[in-house]
């Protein structure tokens, strides 16, 4: 069995070697030619994988993507071939998450909010969303969801409206790109929800670029509205429109989900999935590869109390400004939306770290946001 991987699945030669005759590829060279005798395929969001790529390929028997996002994978194309659309659902959901609170934190302290009186409008319930969620709940902050495709399926939690959404303090955006139907996300926020937009709201677009429409967000700008947006997705990656960066409080390189852990769950889902389809038995896990981190235990400082404790805590893990200064900095140069992405420092989740609480009343927030106890 012919097993094609893109370089950018961490440890997918230590699960897939056994499985068959594997073969790494890096998506800027990838074609044709070079899968025509793949029996499986694995890419992540930057391989589009389409008839172009596969109508040489005459025996394919797998292709997943090792992300939450499908869109880049031509659906009916695949399902005309008979292959399923296999994807690593879920895979970075508490990266995200952690990524949208270390925006938070970054925007409480610029903006000068108690983010415990605030609201955070989720749009998209998904893995995403709740992750978010129990996060935000861990924090006693409010939130509210948006989801009417989980909600037209009876999913049980309260959902709110879009009119209800646009109303929140925060809002962020975790929906997958849905071009067209009843439930399309493309430019969602078009040029008449941008203008709906407060001065004193932030917006956090970590799902797909797509679903804010970049060309009114910046016209908007140059108007001279004074917007609060965090951007870690963007219209036309990595081609993106240089003009809006200076304007986003916090802009990264599509980076919120990548963690250690969540590029790495993605491999192994997929590795789960190929076994079973395959009938290998699955012998391989990801804690067979994760390294420990160093630190592995983080000591509370205890002279902070509340926000500024909890803040000074997520943002040790992870402080998005520092992403957001290099992407600002260098993105003129070019390829560096690319660059930025290959070459990504190494981020660990919460779970991944313990928290030595000391006397500190609070503990109990702490491990509900992920921590370990000490
Ligand atoms: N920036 C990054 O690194 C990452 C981005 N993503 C993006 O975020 C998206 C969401 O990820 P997950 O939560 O894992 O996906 P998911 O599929 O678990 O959740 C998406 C949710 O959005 C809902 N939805 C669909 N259309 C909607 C609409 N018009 N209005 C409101 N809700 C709608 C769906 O019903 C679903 O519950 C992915 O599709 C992907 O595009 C995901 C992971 C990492
Ligand atoms: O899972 C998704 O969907 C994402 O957007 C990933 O975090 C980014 O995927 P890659 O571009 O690294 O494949």
């Amino acid at each position: 069995m012919k097993i094609y991987y893109e370089d950018s699945l961490p440890y997918a030669a230590e699960f897939f070697a056994e499985l068959g005759d594997s073969q790494v590829f890096s998506h800027k060279d990838v074609n044709a030619e070079l899968v025509a005798d793949a029996d499986v395929l694995l890419v992540r969001s930057t391989t589009k994988v389409n008839a172009e790529l596969l109508d040489a390929n005459k025996g394919i028997q797998y292709v997943g993507t090792a992300t939450a996002g499908t869109n880049h994978l031509d659906k009916a194309y695949l399902q005309s071939r008979g292959l399923g659309i296999h994807s690593a659902a879920g895979c970075n959901a508490v990266a995200v998450a952690e990524y949208v609170l270390s925006a938070l934190f970054v925007m409480a302290e610029k903006l000068d909010w108690q983010l415990t009186d605030k609201t955070v409008g989720i749009v998209g319930a998904g893995h995403v969303g709740t992750r978010l969620s129990e996060k935000l709940t861990a924090l006693g902050i409010q939130y509210c969801l948006c989801d009417p495709p989980l909600a037209d399926a009876g999913d049980s939690r309260d959902f709110v409206t879009m009119d209800t959404i646009m109303q929140c303090d925060i809002i962020s955006l975790h929906v997958p790109l849905v071009e067209g139907g009843q439930h399309n996300t493309a430019h969602m926020f078009d040029a008449s929800r941008i203008a709906q937009l407060r001065e004193d709201q932030l917006l956090i677009n970590a799902c797909r670029g797509e679903v804010i429409d970049n060309k009114a967000l910046l016209a908007s700008f140059v108007a001279g509205r004074e917007l609060n947006i965090v951007l870690d997705v963007w219209e036309n990656e990595p081609d993106i429109d240089q003009l809006l960066v200076p304007y986003i409080a916090l802009a990264t390189a599509h980076i919120a989900g990548h963690t250690v852990e969540g590029k790495a769950r993605g491999t192994e889902m997929l590795y789960q999935q190929v076994c079973k389809q395959f009938g290998f038995d699955a012998t391989k896990q990801l804690s067979d590869y994760l390294p420990s981190p160093q630190p592995s235990c983080i000591n509370l400082d205890e002279t902070l109390d509340g926000q500024a404790l909890l803040s000074a805590l997520v943002l040790s893990v992870y402080d998005i400004r520092k992403d957001s200064a290099l992407f600002k900095s260098t993105i003129a140069q070019p390829d560096q939306f690319r660059y930025i992405r290959k070459n990504y420092s190494i981020r660990r989740e919460f779970a991944a770290l313990s928290v030595n609480t000391g006397n500190y009343l609070g503990s109990e927030a702490i491990y509900a946001l992920g921590f370990n106890r000490k």
